[in-house]
């Protein structure tokens, strides 16, 4: 789509929003604001961390970003073309990874490649460098039920390299897996991303997984959410998470955080009374 947006930004901004907002109408339910007045730009290669109170809508932008989902009020953009549906330059990946049982991992990976048309040869050759970058190119003709969840989170995000995109999105993509899993996972990930040259979009709860893994961090208000502050984490890669700068940045955020949680609270509260 042909550039088309005001002159307030550059076309190379990996995400640009502007004024963008959601209200779900949802069948029954009454029509909520879940998000509101969010201007956020995201240059290329950078990596960014959502966090905020539960129901805030973080997984909210992330669809909006990812054209799965239209904005009620503002405009997206992705490297200058205006976002109003999916792109393959535009990956996503959730919590749960729903891979074909069916298929064998290189199969999955290169699943969305078949979708173009690609051949059989081009699909394998392509899952398996993408394989190769999460450390399972050996497992490319197992079945995700011989893996473990870990392994399986792995192969999602080789399926949304084997794309090359530009832009990951990611939805609480570990919060499945145990807290050691974790951790290799995230260092698993600051590699990739490295490699990729992608910038990454990261939802997440935990504070500490925003302080080892982001260039800025957006916390957002309770909902309807809006953009509160953004911290910026000045620690050089890789990362002493022990240092005493990463402790403050720790305490900062859950300051932050601390406020908006009591606020969601208190308005789920005010809710049930009103029920
Ligand atoms: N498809 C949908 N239809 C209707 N309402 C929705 C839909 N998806 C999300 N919502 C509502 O939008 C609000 C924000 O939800 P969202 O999942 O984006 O928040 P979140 O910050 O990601 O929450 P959590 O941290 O708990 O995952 C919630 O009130 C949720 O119920």
């Amino acid at each position: 789509m042909a550039f088309d947006a005001p002159p307030t930004f550059s076309s190379k901004d990996a995400v640009v929003c502007r004024g963008v907002g959601k209200t779900w109408a949802a069948g029954t339910r009454r029509a909520h604001n879940a998000l509101t007045g969010i201007d956020l730009d995201v240059a290329p290669g950078e990596f960014v961390v959502f966090l905020g109170p539960s129901g805030c809508g973080k997984s909210t932008l992330l669809y909006l970003i990812a054209g799965l989902e239209d904005a009620t009020e503002g405009q997206l953009w992705s490297f200058g073309d205006l976002v109003d549906t999916p792109s393959p330059e535009r990956s996503l990946i959730f919590q749960e990874t729903s891979l074909f049982p069916w298929l064998t991992v290189w199969e999955n990976v290169s699943f969305g490649l078949s979708i173009r048309g690609a051949g059989k040869e081009e699909r394998r050759s392509v899952a398996a460098e993408a394989l190769q970058r999460v450390g399972l190119k050996a497992a490319m003709d197992k079945r995700p039920d011989e893996l473990s969840g870990g392994m399986r989170q792995r192969v999602a995000v080789a399926r949304a390299l084997a794309m090359r995109p530009k832009v990951l999105l990611m939805d609480e993509p570990f919060a499945a897996l145990d807290v050691q899993t974790r951790a290799r996972m995230q260092d698993f990930l600051l590699d990739v991303w490295r490699d990729s040259g992608a910038s990454v979009l990261f939802v997440t709860h935990h504070i500490d997984e925003a302080v080892a893994l982001a260039d800025r961090v957006v916390v957002f208000t309770s909902r309807p959410g809006r953009i509160k502050t953004i911290v910026p984490i000045d620690l050089p890669r890789p990362r002493n998470l022990f240092s005493r700068e990463a402790e403050e940045l720790r305490i900062r955020l859950t300051d932050l955080l601390r406020d908006e949680v009591d606020r969601a609270f208190a308005e789920q509260e005010a809710l049930a009374v009103t029920a």
